[in-house]
């Protein structure tokens, strides 16, 4: 962001001027989404505190009652120091009895520049707002959280909106910023869109315009075998996570899903399914044959597969034949502790979805202080492979440092057998030749949209019904 400012400013627009539109923004935001009421604005020492100040002299012009309260004067030069002196009122120390009266607070405190968690009388007031539960409205970010990371700094006020400048943070999608940002809303401050073009940001919100192009429309043309035929490594035991793989898959549109398993249960998925192809699992040695005999273009292995070397030895096979290959669940689970065998045997496109139990079995030392973002891009470029990790806040990222937050997915889908439905629409997207980062976006967008189609009441078997109608959207 510091960066798109430079650029702005290079390009003749003035920080100030940004500032202004800053502050107007989010005075407007005050006043579309709350009747007039006192106004506490406390202001940080830096622009984010500048912002407060134009906040506070809108919203005063407009008729309100405001109390301008700062950590301390900002810096003489600066274009806060400008707009501190352009607020016509008084500017009081920050101090926990200004809450009294339970004002609206606009929280100007730190932004893009936090650069320790906040204390003293800065931490005090920021928890006394959250033990109140006092309407706050963060400006750029709540103050505590990193916009890089969605991380909280020590601690931060639990706002009901939060307005933001050019483009959003990925701080606003992370969790628990993302709790923590309430509504954001996106303000344009005048940064030339030619901005954006220099920066060449690395990582986007999840959107389909990243990639819906690459998604693969039936051609008149076509037949089963080119529009992708997916294996399914499956277990004998736990049917259900292979059943809602394959059924997934075939509903995302492959053209032909096979799913091998031990032979006692095919039967199971023989009855489940009549158009699943079903196939006896083969040795690992005997993978890359069947593939290549039946012109298979991907494989799913994991769900349901049991943990163990049996597992372990498929999965490498598979990654061996050099052909579109995911790893979930079981699979994942099988590597624990032994990542650099699975990063040394990835020849060709490969995509995991590991939930948080998962990634922490392949990935003990990227904890969860690191945060989601971080961790995400640094087991992607370890293992040499796209990585999706799963959660209300999914992160995709590829080896190269491009990531997507995905922000679509509602909690309804905590539900069992829901990461299996991902991973079938993952994989008809890799057997049909997509990309893996795309494959994985579009997955993770998809599987998200078809769980807010359902809504309550949602179990992992609705999802695959809803993909013909969302896909239908996509391409109109
Ligand atoms: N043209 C632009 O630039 C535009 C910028 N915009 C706005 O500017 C914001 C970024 O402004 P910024 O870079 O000045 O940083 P900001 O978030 O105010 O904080 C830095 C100050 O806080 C201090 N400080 C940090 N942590 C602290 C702590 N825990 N406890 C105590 N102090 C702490 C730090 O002190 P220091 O580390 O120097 O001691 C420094 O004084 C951005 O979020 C957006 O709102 C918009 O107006 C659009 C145009
Ligand atoms: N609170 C939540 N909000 C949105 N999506 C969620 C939430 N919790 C879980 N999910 C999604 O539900 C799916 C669960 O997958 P997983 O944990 O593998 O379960 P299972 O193995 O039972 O299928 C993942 O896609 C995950 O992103
Ligand atoms: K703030």
């Amino acid at each position: 962001m510091r960066e798109a400012d430079r650029l702005a400013i290079a390009a003749g627009i003035s920080g100030y001027a940004l500032m202004e539109a800053a502050g107007q923004a989010v005075a407007r935001v005050v006043i579309a989404n709350w009747g007039r009421r006192p106004v506490l604005v406390l202001c940080g020492p830096g622009n984010n505190g500048g912002d407060g100040y134009v906040a506070a002299t809108h919203l005063r012009n407009a008729g309100w009652s405001v109390v301008v309260a700062a950590l301390g004067a900002p810096k003489s030069g600066t274009d806060a120091a400008v707009a501190a002196t352009r607020w016509p009122g008084i500017v009081a120390p920050v101090d926990l009895s200004l809450l009294a009266e339970r004002p609206l607070v606009i929280d100007a405190l730190f932004g893009a520049g936090l650069a320790r968690p906040p204390d003293g009388v800065a931490r005090a007031i920021i928890d006394e707002i959250n033990r109140l539960g006092l309407d706050c409205v963060g400006v750029d970010v709540p103050s505590g959280v990193d916009g890089d990371s969605g991380q909280v700094l020590g601690a931060a006020p639990r706002c009901r909106a939060t307005v933001t400048f050019f483009r959003l943070k990925p701080g606003h999608l992370l969790l628990p910023g993302r709790a923590l940002a309430g509504s954001v809303h996106l303000a344009d401050i005048g940064i030339p869109a030619a901005v954006l073009e220099r920066i060449q940001p690395r990582c986007w919100r999840n959107d389909p315009a990243l990639w819906r192009d690459q998604l693969r429309r039936p051609r008149l043309e076509d037949h089963k075998y080119t529009r992708g035929h997916l294996l399914v490594i499956a277990g004998g035991a736990m049917t259900g996570a292979g059943r809602l793989v394959a059924r997934a898959a075939r509903r995302a549109g492959a053209g032909m899903v096979s799913l091998a398993a031990p032979a006692e249960a095919l039967p199971i998925y023989a009855a489940d399914q009549p158009g699943l192809i079903t196939l006896a699992l083969p040795k690992p040695s005997d993978l890359a044959a069947l593939m290549q005999g039946r012109r298979m273009s991907a494989c799913v292995v994991g769900p349901g597969s049991g943990v163990g070397e049996g597992t372990r030895d498929l999965a490498l096979a598979a990654l061996a034949t050099g052909r579109s290959c995911l790893a979930d669940a079981d699979a994942l689970t099988s590597f624990a502790g032994k990542v650099e065998v699975l990063a040394a045997a990835v020849r060709g496109p490969f995509l995991i979805t590991p939930h948080e139990g998962e990634f922490n079995r392949l990935f003990p030392d990227l904890g969860a202080g690191l945060g989601k973002l971080a961790r995400v891009r640094t087991a992607a470029a370890r293992l040499g492979a796209v990585v999706l990790f799963k959660g209300a806040d999914s992160v995709v990222a590829a080896p190269d440092g491009r990531a997507v937050v995905n922000d679509n997915a509602p909690p309804d889908l905590a539900s069992a057998g829901t990461g299996d439905v991902l991973a079938g629409i993952a994989g008809t997207l890799l057997a049909q030749g997509m990309p893996a980062f795309e494959a994985a976006a579009a997955a993770v967008w998809l599987h998200g949209a078809a769980g807010s189609a359902v809504g309550r009441g949602l179990i992992a078997e609705d999802l695959p019904e809803e993909l013909p109608n969302l896909l239908k959207k996509l391409e109109s």
